[in-house]
Order: C-alpha cells, then sequence, then structure tokens
C-alpha cells in the first residue's frame, strides 16, 4: 500500500506560504524527534536550571525545542511572527510576511526525564497588519487559525494536521525521513473513556466533581455503562488518543490558584487542539461555550479545557449552566 508524502500533499494547498510554513515546522519536528531519540545519550534530559515567564521549571529539551523552532522559523519567508510557551514576549520576525505562529515546543515536559510521551503543537493565524508585530495582532480568537497540528514523539514520530478540511495523521518513516500519510482521525460521538488528573478531584467545580462522579458509578450509576480512564500527562499524547479512537480529555478549572482559570494555555495548546478536535467531528469548549470563539486576552492565557466525544463535552458543559 503507497503512502503520499506530507510534502507532495502541502504542495496541493492555495496557500504555498502555509504550505513553505508547514513544511519547515515538520522538518523541525524531525530534528527534535532525533534528539529525543538519543536520549540521556545526547546528554540533553534533565532541568535547565532556569524557569518560564509561567513560574514553571524549563526543562534543557524545552530550551533546545524552543530554540531548533524559533530559529527554523526565522529563517522562514512567510513568517512575520511568533509567540511561544517559552518565550517571554512575542518575537517579531518580518513585517512583509502574512503568517503568524504560536507553538508549545515540548508538550508534557515531565515525561521527558521518563522516556515517555512528548509532542510539539502548533498553531498558524493570518497575519494583521503590515507595520511592526504587536502581541495585540497574535490575539485572535481560534476561529481564524488557517492550520493547526502537533508532532507526538512516541515509538513512532507521528504528525497530525488540519488546514481546516479534517484531520491527516503522518507517520514519520525513519527509513526515507518523510512524513507518510497514514491514517486519518475521527472522533466519534459517544465514548466510554475519559482522561483527567484525579488528584485535583478535591480542587474541581461541583459540576465537575457531579459528572466525573456520573462516570465513576459505570453502569450502576445514571450513565448506564462502565467508563475506562487513562492520563498520559502529556495533552499532545492524551488528545491524540481521543483523535484516534475517541474519548472525552479534560483539565478543568480549580480553585487551586485564582490567577490560573485552568492549567493550559489558549493560545499553544487549547486553540490548536480546539480546531483539531472540531475538524475530527469532536467538540472543545469551556463551561461557557467553544475555546475556538474565545477572545484571547493575553498571549499566555490559560483556560479550562474539555475536549473530545460531543455526547461527553456537552453534557459537562450543560451541568455548568
Ligand atoms: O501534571 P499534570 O496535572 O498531570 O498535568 C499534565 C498536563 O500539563 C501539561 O504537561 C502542560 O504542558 P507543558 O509540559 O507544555 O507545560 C499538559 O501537556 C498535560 O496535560
Ligand atoms: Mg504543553
Ligand atoms: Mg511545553
Amino acid at each position: 500500500m503507497s503512502h503520499p508524502i506530507l510534502n507532495d500533499q502541502l504542495q496541493s494547498l492555495d496557500d504555498q506560504g502555509l504550505a513553505t510554513t508547514l513544511a519547515c515546522l515538520a522538518d523541525t519536528c524531525k530534528t527534535i524527534s532525533q534528539q529525543l531519540k538519543r536520549g540521556e545519550l545526547a546528554g540533553i534530559l534533565g532541568a535547565a536550571g532556569n524557569e518560564n515567564v509561567q513560574g514553571e521549571e524549563q526543562k534543557k529539551l524545552d530550551v533546545i525545542a524552543n530554540d531548533l523552532i524559533k530559529s527554523a522559523l526565522g529563517a522562514c519567508e512567510p513568517v512575520r511572527g511568533i509567540a511561544s510557551e517559552e518565550e517571554d514576549d512575542v518575537v517579531g520576525l518580518r513585517e512583509s510576511a502574512g503568517l503568524l505562529v504560536t507553538f508549545d515546543p515540548l508538550d508534557g515536559s515531565s515525561n521527558i526525564d521518563i522516556n515517555s510521551m512528548v509532542g510539539t503543537i502548533f498553531s498558524i493565524l493570518p497575519g494583521q497588519s503590515t507595520g511592526p508585530v504587536t502581541e495585540a495582532e497574535f490575539l485572535q480568537p481560534g476561529r481564524n487559525q488557517v492550520a493547526a497540528g502537533y508532532v507526538l514523539y512516541g515509538p513512532s514520530t507521528m504528525l497530525a494536521l488540519t488546514t481546516g478540511n479534517g484531520v491527516d495523521m503522518y507517520t514519520l518513516d525513519p527509513v526515507s525521513g518523510d512524513f507518510l500519510l497514514t491514517r486519518e482521525a475521527n472522533i466519534p460521538e459517544a465514548t466510554k473513556e475519559f482522561a483527567i488528573n484525579m488528584s485535583n478531584q478535591r480542587f474541581w467545580a461541583p459540576a465537575v466533581q457531579t459528572y466525573i462522579a456520573e462516570l465513576l458509578q459505570g453502569a450502576e450509576g445514571p450513565r448506564g455503562k462502565n467508563y475506562n480512564m487513562r492520563w498520559v500527562a502529556a495533552m499532545v499524547a492524551d488528545v491524540h488518543r481521543v483523535l484516534c479512537r475517541g474519548g472525552v480529555f479534560m483539565y478543568p478549572w480549580d480553585q487551586r490558584d485564582p490567577n490560573k482559570p485552568g492549567k493550559l494555555r489558549l493560545m499553544y495548546e487549547a486553540n490548536p487542539m480546539g480546531f483539531l478536535v472540531e475538524q475530527a467531528g469532536g467538540q472543545c469548549c469551556t463551561p461557557e461555550g467553544p475555546i475556538l470563539d474565545l477572545q484571547p486576552e493575553k498571549i499566555h492565557q490559560r483556560v479550562p479545557v474539555i475536549l473530545g466525544a460531543a455526547e461527553e463535552v456537552s453534557r459537562c458543559v450543560g451541568m455548568h449552566s
């Protein structure tokens, strides 16, 4: 069976600037994948010894992946500016270019040191001006994204990509070095699988407490079926599972820190995953409604996330009203 090659598929896009940018991101992620494969041998595991702007400890690989993507996009003609989870501020690249890229260079950082799954998440927005690049220009609803995707560094390296016409999944062929199209994502409306960090249960809002309590009651409870639970602790891997076989994934609001209404970042995690999930037939919401309709207020903004099977997301959101 022959699998189409990513770069051939990209050539058929109307926007060749977008195609160039996506090819650049895919190539850089191949380099990150190679570094990860060498693991401890490359001396790149462990803490970098500093914190990012959000007060989180940076791993060496957070910094390495960020620098690789930043430098590759710095040389990528169609890119006007970038924003990264690991950068304090947005970075202007060239005023004449038309695309803005936001990214989480390494998602699931706490998995690095145990040789478990991590990934790179990216989102591409249209530029809004021909003047200097500003943070305000990035603050567009996720609905404006022209493309979004992630690369999952797992037993095989996989790229999931949407340009607004479904979600294609590519597997990196270690022999040819090409990303080959291997499947399309599809999220069934119903599921029996959920993903949430249960250790935060006592901090959740009452609606989430009730929703999860019903799932845990299984066949004897109001849902009338048994649910299984999974938690990889890397959003990229948990969402990949949902895109491949369905399920519901949540990182809800909790009361631990009033400055963090949720853990996940809108511009680097929630919006790109929301675009992918909607394109695969699922839903991605906060308790107030679809994430893609949110008007961002800050580049490093955090949001509660409920995504996946439509039946579960609408039930959980509905319990908040
Ligand atoms: O430590 P917890 O509560 O399991 O949180 C895991 C979540 O945090 C994250 O790792 C945050 O992402 P980063 O690793 O990019 O900071 C998500 O990928 C994941 O879903
Ligand atoms: Mg992340
Ligand atoms: Mg990260």
